[in-house]
């Protein structure tokens, strides 16, 4: 069975609830914008990749059926849809830059006399439903260049260390950092993976876990405080972890937790590695101090489920995201190759 949080065809979404997970596997029908937003918003679906992907679909699944009487009315309407889910969260750039490219092709549309209503609609379906495919091809790229760029000079099975959840349920499917362990393994030169299990929201342990287990790769599951302890204590040749947003300078949005591992590695000289596809990198601004970084409710602090684990009344501070700053990452992995910090804004988003 392969791992699938997004499933799509001819105008019906429906997202594996990844809230249930790993008790449930639920799948949910997202019937338009709205079901789509609140999906995103609740964190039913998640990780960079698959909020842009499942925006988008759901955005598709909304015009699918419906008629438009003109070219403006479709462009006003797409373009107020994108407006609202651009909002459900705010961190992760992959959504934003999506919508901004359809706005576009909407725009060079409208001025084209030889496009009616019906082949525009089109237009935007297909274009679309292609975001599906590329983020599977790009993942697999992704594996293979983070997995030459691993093992340069090393010619034995690798430990190796990735933190949230990156995979399959983060993206169309593969996944980036959890892309490159798997391509690892399937040159049979993974020795061990741990992954940490990323509080509050435990997308390590209930999600990263999962797809671990699902592919049998040896996996250990430890807590984030132990990153530091791990380190000192065993060979670790590589933390890879994934990305919500990059800026043009290399400094990098991701899960919280993200920095101090890398704070952790440059100690213990473990190269630290980042692995996202062109749709997570933000040329437009030019270092973290940027990037709005989400603050989420407190309970996902004090409850577990319904249980609550902290002392009724003390206070909480719950930023979902934090910046690791470019001179702690080793090399951004990437679709068209690996490439220093310093490096990104010499390439030009490749369509
Ligand atoms: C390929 S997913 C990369 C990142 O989006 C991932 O590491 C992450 O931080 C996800 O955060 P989440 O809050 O679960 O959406």
């Amino acid at each position: 069975m392969t791992l699938e949080a997004i499933k799509y065809k001819a105008g019906r979404l429906q997202i594996l609830d990844q809230l249930l997970l790993p008790a449930e596997s639920t799948y949910i029908p997202i019937a338009g914008v709205k079901d789509g937003w609140n999906a995103i918003h609740k964190m039913q679906v998640r990780g960079a990749p698959a909020i842009a992907i499942v925006g988008c679909l759901s955005l598709v699944v909304e015009i699918y059926d419906k008629q438009n009487d003109s070219k403006e009315a479709l462009k006003k309407e797409i373009d107020e849809h994108l407006q609202y889910l651009v909002t459900s969260r705010p961190t992760a750039v992959n959504l934003k830059l999506a919508a901004d490219e359809l706005k576009s092709l909407t725009a060079t549309l409208l001025t084209d006399e030889d496009v009616n209503v019906e082949a525009m609609k089109k237009s935007v379906i297909d274009s679309v439903e292609q975001m599906l495919q590329k983020d599977i091809k790009d993942n697999r790229a992704i594996g293979e260049n983070g997995t030459n760029a691993l093992l340069k000079g090393i010619d034995r099975p690798l430990k190796l260390m990735t933190h949230c959840n990156t995979g399959s349920l983060a993206t169309a499917g593969y996944g980036t950092a959890l892309g490159v362990i798997r391509s690892v393994n399937e040159r049979n030169l993974l020795e061990h993976v741990f992954c940490t299990e990323t509080r509050p929201y435990n997308q390590g342990a209930r999600l990263t876990a999962y797809e671990l287990v699902h592919d049998k790769l040896p996996a250990t599951l430890i807590t984030d405080s132990m990153v530091a302890a791990l380190l000192n204590s065993r060979k670790i040749d590589a933390i890879i972890v994934g990305a919500d947003r990059v800026a043009a300078n290399g400094d990098t949005a991701n899960k919280i937790g993200t920095y101090q591992m890398a704070v952790v590695a440059k100690h213990h000289q473990v190269p630290f590695y980042v692995a996202a596809p062109f749709t997570s990198i933000d040329v437009a601004i030019a270092d973290g101090s940027h990037i709005k970084i989400e603050e989420r409710p407190e309970r996902e602090l004090t409850h577990i489920g319904e249980l609550r684990i902290a002392a009724p009344g003390i206070g909480c501070w719950n930023p979902a995201f934090d910046v690791t700053p470019a001179e702690l990452i080793t090399g951004i992995i990437t679709e068209i190759g690996v490439f220093k910090p310093s490096e990104l804004t010499e390439k030009v988003r490749p369509k």
